[in-house]
């Protein structure tokens, strides 16, 4: 059941607690309450999600975006030295289902060599590509959109799962752009080669993006994970709670849970018999050990939280895709829901009565990613960021409906992002004050490498569209403005005074070997050197994947509950 306050929980014995209902945590919650046996207790700093149109409606998700959006934390970086000194927002949701709940749906994976290369550093096969495929295919349950099919050999059936939680599909809408990207595929199929499913392995190529959307309705961990087990009386959720910190149950075993519903409300205690696990988010879970105590001891000392447990690397290696957008004027009938109130309306009551029309897309309908061959001069004396052959250096995400862009004049926009960027960021404390936002440095472009990427990015995406089939859509180009040479400085400049953060963040309680010198957690992703602790969420994860990052969660997550199950003779 749902709870608001500490003094309804039915009960105060938990075998699991787990600090965040978002998209891992609720995967976590509802596989281990699959035993009856054990009490499993969610605390979540956010709403309940249900009853909210705004999370339900997959168009909607263009306008939460944005500084000051609902549903968020509204955390915005520390100037960024590669962005010219800017701040840029770095969404994150702050409501039951996390991300999953206000995100942009895309499901991608990733590549074959990125889990590989997890297993690798990690020393555990269990994170390679062939044993996590039957993890995204336990999460999915493939739903056909109109318009779609694999007759039409639009997506592989044999790389899917049909039975799991989660629905995903394809947009519902076809979008104007949408022929002229196939009929690309078919004139130059060279340089653009379609790709008949980009959660086979091998992502690079221009394919139908797949969605968390299923009958023209966002899926999401609460929807598919929560939702259906709520009434499970071995499972609490309480929403409107924030953790402030972990505290030493006995020695070296962290098991205890202090939260408050805010600032200035008296702050309540649990312990969890069996495991504490924090799923708060790549931004929330390091935040939550810094408050404890866990981390750099000098660098805590430095802000005045008493050290507890010295872990260097925690918030430490945080890396996000960096996006950088290109637009063109464009020529066609397209109407902006984000700017046209009639249109919206419309598309909005079309949706609450029957789930279609426009409103049940969300962004690219497509996705393109392409690899630098390895002569590039991009590479030559920078040191290969992407995980290996299988692996797309960037992609281009394409796009005319308005979903990125808040304009009635049409545009035609892409974004392009860094797959496996090289520059490193940090969340560090900023005061003692648990409640305080953290000091979030994305560190984009900091390496040289994701400059020169998103440089040649700009090239890739000049000759996309304004190849044969663009020739009556594609006007004048835009931004960068159209005497901006390619390889200039001043593409440069426009590329650090445009560049925005994808909120695909990784890493800031990464797993590493046991016994390795760096990293937060253990491939079992347990707290290195403590009991009683397990990090599960975005940020255990070592390296970006070529992939937004909702995907690569859920399946760390399925992953993860095998793994406590087993530990703990779970049925
Ligand atoms: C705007 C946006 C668009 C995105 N688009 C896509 C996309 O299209 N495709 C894709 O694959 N990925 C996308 N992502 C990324 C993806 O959704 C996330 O990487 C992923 O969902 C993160 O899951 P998580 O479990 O690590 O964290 P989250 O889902 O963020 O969950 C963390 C939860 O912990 C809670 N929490 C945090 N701190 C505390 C605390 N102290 N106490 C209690 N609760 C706390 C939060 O409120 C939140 O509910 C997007 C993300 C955003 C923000």
């Amino acid at each position: 059941k749902i709870y608001e306050d500490f003094s309804e929980l039915p009960s105060k014995d938990f075998d699991f607690i787990i600090a965040g209902g978002g998209t891992a945590g609720l995967v976590v919650a509802n596989r281990l309450s699959e035993d009856p046996h054990v009490n499993v207790l969610v605390i979540e700093a956010g709403e309940w999600h249900q009853g909210i149109l705004d999370l339900q409606v997959p168009w909607i998700s263009s306008r939460l975006r944005v500084n000051g959006a609902p549903f968020d934390w509204n955390t915005t970086s520390t100037p960024q030295p590669g962005l010219n000194g800017r701040s840029v927002l770095y969404s994150r949701a702050r409501v039951l289902g996390g991300c999953s709940s206000h995100n942009g749906m895309i499901w991608i994976r990733g590549s074959s060599d990125d889990y590989d290369k997890w297993a690798e550093v990690t020393g555990d096969k269990g994170w390679s590509w062939k044993e996590m495929v039957p993890y995204f295919e336990k999460t999915e349950r493939w739903t056909i959109a109109p318009g779609h099919g694999p007759e039409r050999g639009d997506f592989n059936p044999h790389v899917h799962g049909f039975r799991g939680p989660l629905g995903i599909g394809f947009n519902g809408v076809i979008q104007p752009t949408d022929p002229l990207v196939i009929q690309t595929t078919k004139d130059l199929p060279h340089e653009f080669p379609f790709n008949e499913d980009v959660n086979g392995g091998r992502p690079i190529g221009i394919g139908w993006t797949q969605f968390s959307i299923a009958n023209g309705t966002r899926t999401s961990s609460a929807t598919a994970y929560l939702d259906p087990v709520v009434n499970r009386p071995n499972l609490s959720v309480l929403v409107n709670n924030y953790v402030t910190r972990i505290i030493e149950t006995s020695n070296s075993s962290f098991r205890t849970v202090e939260f408050g519903r805010n600032q200035t409300s008296p702050r309540q205690q649990l312990n969890a018999s069996k495991e504490l696990i924090l799923s708060a988010g790549v931004v929330g879970t390091p935040q939550i050990l810094l408050n404890s105590g866990i981390g750099d001891p000098a660098e805590l000392e430095n802000i005045g939280v008493q050290p507890v447990f010295s872990l260097y690397s925690v918030g430490k290696n945080f890396s996000c895709e960096p996006h950088v957008p290109f637009s063109w004027t464009a020529n066609g009938p397209i109407v902006n829901l984000n700017a046209n109130e009639t249109a919206s309306e419309e598309a909005l009551q079309q949706w609450i009565a029957s789930r279609t029309g426009p409103m049940t897309g969300s962004g690219w309908s497509t996705l393109a990613y392409f690899r630098l061959p390895d002569d590039s001069p991009v590479l030559v004396g920078n040191e290969d960021p992407s995980a290996g052959p299988n692996t797309p250096h960037f992609g281009l995400g394409i796009n005319a409906n308005g979903y990125y862009i808040m304009t009635s004049d049409p545009t035609l926009y892409i974004l392009s992002e860094i797959s496996e960027p090289a520059s490193r960021g940090s969340v560090a404390l900023k005061s003692t004050d648990p409640f305080e936002q953290p000091l979030l440095d994305l560190g984009f472009l900091s390496a040289p490498v994701d400059l020169a990427i998103a440089k040649e990015s700009f090239k890739t995406a000049q000759r996309y569209v304004t190849g044969p089939a663009w020739k009556n859509f594609t006007l004048n180009q835009m931004a960068p403005l159209p005497n901006v040479a390619a390889n200039s400085d001043d593409l440069e400049r426009y590329i650090r005074n445009t560049t925005v953060a994808a909120s695909h963040g990784i890493g800031t309680c990464a797993m590493s070997a046991r016994g390795a010198s760096y990293g937060v957690v253990n491939p079992d992703l347990r707290v290195k050197g403590i009991s009683g602790l397990r990090v599960v969420d975005a940020g255990v994860i070592p390296f970006s994947p070529a992939a937004n990052t909702q995907a690569p969660v859920y399946a760390v997550a399925e992953r993860a509950s095998d793994m406590i199950k087993a530990a703990w003779n779970l049925r």
